[in-house]
Order: structure tokens, then sequence, then C-alpha cells
């Protein structure tokens, strides 16, 4: 099997005018960037306004292997499925960061032959994006630093500032920084942290913005920091709003490119889920569903992570109601819960299976708690044997589940087509009855206990002091019924990566609390959790490189 940049490099690629007249839009509706990538202009997203909403379908997943288990990649090629069988879907996915790029995971483009293409492009640096992101965040925190500098006017308390700097990379030596060093002139010496740009409230504020009044809106609430008298020092105190949305104008607008088989895909903004909200744009997703009949959308990491803020934070916050969910399941990560170690995925062991497959019983469940009906899919490898899979397929089935092999890896959209049939099947007879969680009206704290003990099956929750304080700041602030946002580890449904399967008789920990309050959520950090990942021992940059004549290679 060829890797995936070779398949990716070797596509035929339409025009992207040609992709968007699939979806009925004029070139006149598009800001080209060269032939393969586009944004939709603001006058497209006002003229679509009128039209109806298409069905919109989640895919999620079990808790992973580190390698991923392959939303995106099902994502892709059920919308190349749904082409093939002659109907008009378009996708709404995140771009991806550079950070697991050159990290562990690799990029975000799907993989085999259900891929978005061009995937270097879509890899590295895209439409600038993230790269708008990071000059805004920083903009914002260097604002600050020379408004203490320049005589703090604002009272800014130095030890309580909560604006971190962020890079778009994997760089553990930035968590924990001093900056100011040398003279006077240097500015003040305190301690500063950087964060992943994915994990930026600037990410989250770019994903769930309604256009750019809202985003300048929210961009002023962001809170830097705390006065010496205690009172929150925001964006709009620094007069920093408009210089950020300045730069943010582009990256505002949702970028249109293709997969392999030229089927539309809305890709726009790129939040992690375990350190943030793990979405794609609600812009992307609300302009996909006035121009397409279907809708597949991903949500990043297990469905105890990207689901769970889907429908919590983004649908709750848009409006949205999904109207089917994919969950996405596959033998190494049920082995992997069940104990296998890494290196012996790919050997069949039925009994490592029996194990694990809880994992999966306990996200059926969970999923069913939001009135969506669910679809498991098996996203099959060549590894996979005949025993394991129809042990898995005879799983689901027993339970009632709407089970469908994918092999969209090897085959592309044909090899979707059993997948996309049980999807229509779901949207044209089973009712979708979405309801989020809990109310917003609950406390914090019984928010975050009904997330921990219904979703990750916590027995309770605990918090430090310093968590406990903040909770009550937020709350005597006004911010006590915004959702939450967990930043909890990927592999584990407990804050702890060790505990695989479906673990009991645990405590979800949060260390620490902080509110996003121009996104809308608060944020609770739990276990060992880093919102700056680290590179690993082998990074996958090692590996990637470019040709004399400019091609691009090693990446996957
Ligand atoms: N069926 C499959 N067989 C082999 N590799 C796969 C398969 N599905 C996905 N992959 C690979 O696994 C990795 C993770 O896939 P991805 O779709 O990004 O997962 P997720 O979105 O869940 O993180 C990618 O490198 C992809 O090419
Ligand atoms: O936020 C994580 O997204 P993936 O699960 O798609 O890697
Ligand atoms: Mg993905």
């Amino acid at each position: 099997m060829k890797s995936d940049i070779q398949i990716a490099q070797e596509a035929k690629m339409i025009h992207i005018k040609e992709v968007a007249k699939s979806l009925d839009i004029q070139e006149d509706d598009l800001e080209l960037y060269g032939k393969y990538k586009a944004k939709f202009s603001d006058e497209l997203l006002s003229k679509i306004q009128s039209n109806k909403d298409g069905k919109l379908v989640l895919v999620t997943a079990i808790n992973p292997t580190p390698a991923g288990e392959g939303k995106t990649t099902t994502s892709v090629g059920l919308g190349q499925a749904m082409g093939v069988l002659g109907k008009k879907a378009c996708l709404a996915l995140r771009e991806p960061s550079l950070g697991p790029c050159f990290g562990i995971k690799g990029g975000a483009a799907g993989g085999g032959y259900a891929q978005v293409v061009p995937m270097e492009d879509l890899n590295l640096h895209f439409t600038g994006d993230f790269h708008a992101i990071t000059s805004a965040n920083n903009l914002l925190a260097a604002m600050l630093d020379n408004h203490i500098q320049q005589g703090n006017s604002l009272g800014i308390d130095p030890r309580q500032i909560v604006w971190k700097r962020c890079l778009d990379m994997n760089d553990r030596v930035l968590r924990n920084i001093v900056v100011g060093l040398g003279s006077k002139m240097d500015g003040m010496v305190r301690e500063d942290h950087f964060v992943i740009t994915v994990a930026s409230e600037i990410m989250a504020i770019l994903c769930l913005a309604d256009d750019m009044h809202d985003l300048k809106k929210r961009l002023g609430r962001i809170i830097v920091a705390y006065s010496f008298d205690g009172k929150p020092v925001t964006a709009d105190d620094l007069q920093a709003t408009g210089a950020m949305a300045a730069l943010l104008k582009d990256a505002l607008k949702p970028n249109l490119i293709q997969t392999l088989e030229h089927t539309p895909a809305i890709v726009h903004g790129g939040p992690f889920a375990n350190i943030a909200h793990g979405c794609n744009s609600v812009r992307a997703t609300k302009a996909s569903m006035k121009l397409a009949d279907i809708t597949i959308t991903e949500a990043g990491f297990g469905a105890d992570l990207g689901a769970e803020k889907f429908f919590d934070i983004k649908c709750r916050m848009a409006g949205l109601k999904p109207d089917a969910v994919v969950l996405v399941a596959t033998i190494r990560a049920l082995k992997y819960n069940g104990g296998v170690p890494k290196a012996d995925l790919t050997t069949e062991n039925l009994d490592a299976l029996k194990k694990g497959i809880v994992n999966l019983e306990k996200h059926i469940e969970n999923l069913q708690k939001y009135g969506v009906p669910v679809v498991v899919t098996l996203n099959s490898f060549i590894t996979d044997t005949d025993a394991e899979t129809n042990f898995v397929k005879d799983f689901c089935q027993e339970r009632g589940c709407e089970f469908a092999l994918s092999e969209v890896w090897e085959k592309g959209g044909e090899g979707g087509v059993e997948l996309a049939k049980k999807v229509l099947y779901v949207l044209e007879n089973k009712e979708s009855n979405f309801k989020p969680l809990y109310e917003n009206n609950l406390s914090l704290e019984d928010k975050i206990k009904t997330v921990a003990t219904e979703i990750y099956g916590a027995s309770d929750v605990t918090y430090s002091a310093a968590a406990l304080k903040e909770l009550k700041r937020i709350q005597e602030l006004g911010m006590g019924d915004f959702p939450v946002c967990m930043a909890k580890t990927q592999y584990s449904l407990s804050d702890d990566a060790s505990k695989l399967g479906r673990p009991t008789d645990f405590t979800i920990n949060v260390r620490e609390v902080y509110a996003s309050a121009g996104a809308g959520f608060v944020v609770a950090v739990t276990g060992s959790i880093m919102t700056m990942p680290g590179l690993p021992k082998v990074p996958a940059a090692n590996n990637i490189d470019v040709t004399d004549d400019g091609v691009i290679t090693g990446l996957f």
C-alpha cells in the first residue's frame, strides 16, 4: 500500500472552482488561494443564510491508541461514499496543527484512499489561519506586558496574569518560562507560559464566532489578568480588540478544498479535543449545512472528549441539532483497551478484544444519552482477522446497534458504501431528539460532576484548593452559567492514561480551572494533561523533507 502522501500527491485534483460549483457556488464568491484552495467570501455566507439546512452527521470514536482510530479517514470516506451514491454531501473538518504533524500522530487529512487534498498544504501552512491566530494571541500578550512596562495604569497584578503566549508546535521547554530578563528597559520580570496554538482561547473564539461583529465582542471579553483589587482585566481594557480582529480578518473565512474523489470539504479551525473543545468552526458547519444535503463533521479524540464537547458546547451555543452519530471503532484500539501493548496490536487476540470491547460499550451508552441515533462502524485494518471482525459485528448487533464495516482507507468511497447506506437509513427512519447532557443553570461543579460521572464513569470529582478558589471567583463574576470544557487525557475515560477499557471506582481530579470569557466556557484541567505537548523521542519531523524541486516527503 502506498503511503498517504504518495496517494495524495498522485491524486488528480480538479480546480477548486469546479468543487465549488458542485455546491452551487459561483467563482465570484470564492477568494482563491491558488488552484486547489479557496476561502468563502462574506457575501457568500450571507447569501446562503436563507437556504434550507441539510442533515448533520457527527463522526466520533472510542478511546484511541496514540496513532488515532480513523475519524477523519472515516469522515472523508463516508463523504466520498455519499458521492458514489449520488448524494450531495460536504465535509466540515478541522485544520491540522503542526504539533502532531512533527510529533507523533502525523497529519490530519485522513489516510489511504480517504484523504482531503492537497494534504501537504493542509498539514503545513494551509491558508495561514493558525499563524494569524498565533499572532493575535501573542499581540495581546505583548500589549499586556507593555501596559505593565508603561506604568500599569490598570493596576494589573503581575502575579495574577492568566493570559499565555502560544506557538503551534510541541515545545515542552516553553511550558514554564521567565520573561523580562535583562535591564529595566527589557520589561517586568515574571513567570510566563506558552500553550500550543490549538489550545489558545483565540482558536476557540474563531471556531465559535458567528461573524466579525461577534468575533470582536468575544475577543474583547477575554480576561488576561486580575488587578491588585481582584477585578478582571480584559482585552478591551488593553485596547487590543481591534488589532487582534484585524489580524483574524481572513482567518475567520472558512476554507474549501476537496477529497481524493472531489467531494467538497470545508476545513476551518482546529482546536484539539483533549485540551480544547475539539470541533471545527460553527461557520464552516453551518455553511456546509446550507450548501449540501448531508454534512459530515468530526470532533476530536474519543466520544468522551470531542463528541461531548460537540454536543454540550458547540451544538448548544450554535443551536445545531445533529441527526446521527457515527462511532468509529478499530480492532487495534479495542485490543489496546484490552491491555495489548502497541507493538502487538496486529496479532489476532480475541481475549484482549473481549476485554477491551467494554470501552465501545460505554461509548455506545454515552452517545445514547444525547438522544441522537448511533451507527457503529468498524474501521477495517488489513491486519484485522475475520474472527475479530465478526466478534465486534456480533457484539453490536446483539445490542441492537446499527453496524457497518468501513473499508474506506483501502478502497476510498466504494469502501464506505455499506456505511453510507446505513447512515442514510438512519437519517430517513430514525428520529433525533438531541438534548445536551446538562442545563446551563446547574452550578459549575455540578456540570463537571455530570460529565465526570455520566460520560467518564467516575464516582466523584476532587478539586485542588486553587481550582475551588477560581471556581468561586468565576461564579462571582457572573460566568456560572457557562458550559464546561474538560481538559483530559484522550487515552482513558478517566484522567489517568494508564486506566484503559472501562475503568470504575475512580475520581476525576481537577487541578486548575479558568474562564474562557470570550469563548464562553469554563475550562477544567484534570490529571496531568498538558496544554503544551512535547515532542517524542523520535519526532515525525525526523522523516520529513523537501526535494530540490519542492516536493514534500515524509508527511503522513
Ligand atoms: N483503516 C486504516 N488502515 C490503516 N491506517 C489507517 C486506517 N484508518 C486510519 N488510518 C491511519 O491512522 C491514522 C489516524 O487516522 P485519522 O483519520 O487521522 O484518525 P483520527 O481522526 O481519529 O485521529 C492516520 O495515519 C491514518 O492514515
Ligand atoms: O483533537 C484531536 O483530533 P483527532 O482525534 O482527529 O486527532
Ligand atoms: Mg482526526
